[in-house]
């Protein structure tokens, strides 16, 4: 089948219209075609090789959702027609000891759907029946994309920290990630304070679900709130004054990092050991949570906010995230 898709050439460069063959469809393989796809952060770190693992010609775009329209015959719990999402990662090995325990995301041999394979900003896309989910009933199919990167990202560690309802916790940086942590938080019953860098979004951050708004650059406002939280997710990717951040967690408080901060964290060790705190990250979340994770939106009617580009306009859109303009998250509509 031929993909009608926009790809990077080159490291930085804006995305092109680009041509490419999908070869006959596997066994255990599912063909989407795409309906939407957000634009997550993760796109420009690869896009501009941040990370060093990018292949060119790169087609980014894994936040997807769309519609089942070729399957292998041994692909499971999936037909022809179904509405389905498919996010950061698309294959695993499907035997190792993490894959057999259900954490197919911690896999070593993992692919990622737009790591040494094109993605989403396509009218088609292909990943393994596993890690093609099939939407609920009733869900929001313009808002839904971005629930399988930055919802599932945020949402498996507020599960894996064991985030009570009582907590007073804080997110660093609203932006696609950010705010769905709020609302997530929010919804979990727990007292939210947001970090953000732009005291603008104060108002459309209370909205979200912030009790309180602090400034992450000012270290009074940080010291003014020292000792009280139990836990902090960043999702940003800069260096940031880490201590202060610990120093305004309670005993026995985590810092859980899912931003991919560019620069090695420097943690002073005591500033872990007294009040026995500790630092964390985590890669997006299992499948089964993933399923969990939109089923809890759907009951608590929770999405991302989006702003709406057309897939040809994907140079446009990720300028507008490029220059924090984003508000808070950019889906592309095929
Ligand atoms: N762990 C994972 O598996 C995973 C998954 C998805 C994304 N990510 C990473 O998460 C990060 C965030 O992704 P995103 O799509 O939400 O990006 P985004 O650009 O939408 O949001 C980042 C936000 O951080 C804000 N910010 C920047 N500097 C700040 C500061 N000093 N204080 C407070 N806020 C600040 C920006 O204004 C922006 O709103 C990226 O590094 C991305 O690669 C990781
Ligand atoms: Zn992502």
């Amino acid at each position: 089948m031929e993909v009608n898709a926009f790809a990077a050439k080159k490291a930085g460069e804006d995305l092109e219209k680009f041509n490419y063959n999908l070869p006959v469809i596997g066994k255990e393989h599912v063909d989407i075609k795409v309906h939407y796809c957000g634009l997550c952060h993760s796109d420009l770190s690869m896009v501009n090789n941040d990370w060093g693992n990018s292949k060119f010609p790169l087609v980014p775009g894994h936040e997807i959702v769309g519609e089942v329209v070729a399957l292998g015959d041994e692909v499971k719990g999936l037909k022809k027609g179904d509405k389905v999402g498919l996010g950061w990662f698309s294959e695993s090995c499907m035997h190792c000891d993490q894959c057999m325990d259900g954490k197919q995301h911690l896999c070593s041999d993992s692919e990622g759907t737009i790591v040494g394979r094109h993605g989403g900003f396509a009218d088609h896309v292909r990943g393994h029946w596993s890690w093609v989910t099939k939407l609920p009933d009733g869900i929001d199919m313009s808002k839904a994309g971005p629930l399988f990167c930055g919802g599932i990202t945020v949402f498996n560690p507020i599960v894996l920290s064991g985030v009570q309802p009582t907590d007073k916790v804080g997110v660093i940086g609203i932006g696609g990630l950010g705010h769905m942590a709020l609302k997530f938080l929010k919804a979990w019953g727990c007292e939210v304070t947001a970090f953000t860098s732009n005291k603008d979004k104060t108002e459309a951050l209370k909205k979200m679900g912030a009790h309180n708004v602090v400034d992450s650059t000012d270290s009074k406002e940080l010291e003014s709130i020292a000792g009280s939280l139990d836990f902090i997710l960043n999702t940003t990717n800069v260096k940031l004054d880490w201590v202060a951040f610990l120093t305004t967690l309670a005993p026995q408080g985590k810092l859980h990092t899912v931003g991919a901060v560019l620069e090695p964290m420097e943690i002073p060790a005591f500033s872990m050991i007294s009040g026995e705190k500790s630092v964390g990250g985590s890669p997006l979340g299992s499948i089964a949570l993933t399923r969990k994770m939109l089923d809890f939106c759907v009951r608590h009617d929770i999405y991302p906010a989006v702003e709406e580009f057309k897939m040809e306009d994907v140079n446009k859109a990720i300028k507008h995230l490029h220059d924090g303009k984003a508000r808070f998250r950019v889906v592309l509509k095929a």
